[in-house]
C-alpha cells in the first residue's frame, strides 16, 4: 500500500482487517519492520484516540515518532496556490509538506472540513496538498470527507462480534448540539459497501449523504423500521450535506435508547467517540454489555499497525 486515505487505497479490506486482528494477538511480533523509521503525525484539529492509538501502533512496530498540533504550535499555513502572502500566514503548505517529509518516513494528517464551502471541503484540499507535495506515504487521520482508520477498526470490531455470515448493520443519524462533519458516516458507508454485510442507513429527511458513499445501502427515514433485526447499530451525528453544514434537526426521538435497542436482534451498539451522552445514546445503552465503543477504540491501535506495516513493507 502506498498511501492510506480511503477504501480505494486498499486491495482487500477483509485481508487488512484480518491482519489487524492477527497483530492484536501478537502486537510486538514485527518490531524489526519499524527500526530506524519515523512516523510523523500532524494535527490541524483535536484528537484523543487517533493520536494515542497511532503512537502506540508506531511503538509496537519499533518506529520512532513525532507529533505536532500544527494549528496551535506552528506558523499559520497558507493553503491556496499562487497567492500573494502579505497577510498573517507565514508558511505555504508546499514548503510545510516538503519540509516535514525530510523528518519522517510515513506522515499522518488530520484535517477537518470548515462546513461552510462544500466544494472546498469535498476537494479535501489539505490532505490532497500533502499527497501532492510530501515525498513520503500519507495516512489520513480523518480528513474533510473520510476517516478510514476508524472504518477499518470498525470492520475489525464487527468481524470479532458478528454471529451470522451477513450481519445487518444500521448506520443511524442521532442528534447533536453542534454541526459535525460527514467524514465518519461517509467512510463507514464506503467500507460497509465493500464488506459482507447488509447495510441500512437511517436519518431524518435532509440528512442524505453524498451518493458516492451511500452506494448500494438501503436508505430509510424511519429509524424504528430500520433498527428491526439489526445486529449492529452504528450511531453518529452529521450535519446536512445538501444544505451544507446546517443542523436541520435535534429531534431526541433519534437518540439510541434501551427501547430502540429492543427493536434489534440483540444488536451491539457502536460509536467512534467522542460521544455526547444522552444526546446520541442513553447512559443505559452505552454502559450496557451491548456497547462496543471501547473495543472499537482498542482496535484503532491494531488498525493503524496493519496500515503502517503494509506501507513500510511496500515503500
Ligand atoms: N474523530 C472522531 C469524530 C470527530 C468529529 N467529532 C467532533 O468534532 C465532536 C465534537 C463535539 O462533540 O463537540 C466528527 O464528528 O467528525
Ligand atoms: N474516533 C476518533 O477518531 O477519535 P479522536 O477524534 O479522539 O481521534
Amino acid at each position: 500500500m502506498k498511501n492510506f486515505t480511503s477504501v480505494q487505497d486498499v486491495q482487500d479490506i477483509n485481508a487488512l482487517a484480518l491482519e489487524g486482528l492477527s497483530l492484536k494477538q501478537s502486537p510486538f511480533s514485527n518490531k524489526a519492520i519499524g527500526e530506524n523509521k519515523t512516523l510523523g503525525l500532524i494535527f490541524f484539529n483535536p484528537s484523543l484516540r487517533t493520536r494515542l492509538s497511532s503512537q502506540k501502533a508506531a511503538q509496537n512496530l519499533g518506529m520512532e515518532l513525532f507529533v505536532m498540533n500544527i494549528d496551535k504550535e506552528g506558523w499559520r499555513i497558507e493553503t491556496e496556490m499562487g497567492v500573494l502572502m502579505d497577510g498573517d500566514k507565514a508558511e505555504h503548505i508546499k514548503e510545510a509538506a516538503g519540509v516535514i517529509s525530510q523528518y519522517c518516513d510515513v506522515l499522518g494528517i488530520r484535517s477537518f472540513p470548515g462546513l461552510t464551502d462544500r466544494n472546498a471541503d469535498y476537494s479535501d484540499h489539505i490532505l490532497q496538498s500533502f499527497l501532492d507535495f510530501a515525498s513520503v506515504p500519507i495516512v489520513s487521520l480523518e480528513s474533510a470527507t473520510r476517516h478510514p482508520l476508524q472504518s477499518l477498526a470498525d470492520l475489525m470490531t464487527i468481524k470479532e462480534h458478528q454471529t451470522n455470515a451477513k450481519p445487518k448493520v444500521v448506520l443511524t443519524w442521532a442528534p447533536h448540539p453542534r454541526a459535525l462533519p460527514q467524514a465518519v458516516p461517509n467512510s463507514f458507508a464506503e467500507w460497509m459497501n465493500q464488506a459482507d454485510v447488509d447495510l441500512v442507513i437511517t436519518h431524518p429527511e435532509g440528512y442524505e449523504l453524498d451518493e458516492q458513499f451511500v452506494g448500494n445501502a438501503t436508505v430509510s427515514y424511519q429509524q424504528d423500521e430500520a433498527l428491526q433485526g439489526a445486529d449492529f447499530v452504528y450511531a453518529k451525528n452529521w450535519s446536512s450535506f445538501q444544505q451544507y453544514g446546517k443542523i436541520l434537526s435535534t429531534d431526541s426521538n433519534w437518540t439510541i435508547t434501551r427501547e430502540k435497542m429492543a427493536l434489534t436482534n440483540q444488536g451491539k451498539f457502536m460509536h467512534c467517540l467522542p460521544v455526547r451522552r444522552n444526546m446520541i445514546v442513553s447512559d443505559a445503552v452505552i454502559d450496557s454489555p451491548a456497547s462496543l465503543v471501547l473495543e472499537q477504540a482498542n482496535n484503532r491501535t491494531f488498525a493503524m499497525q496493519a496500515v503502517l506495516k503494509s506501507i513500510l513493507e511496500s515503500n
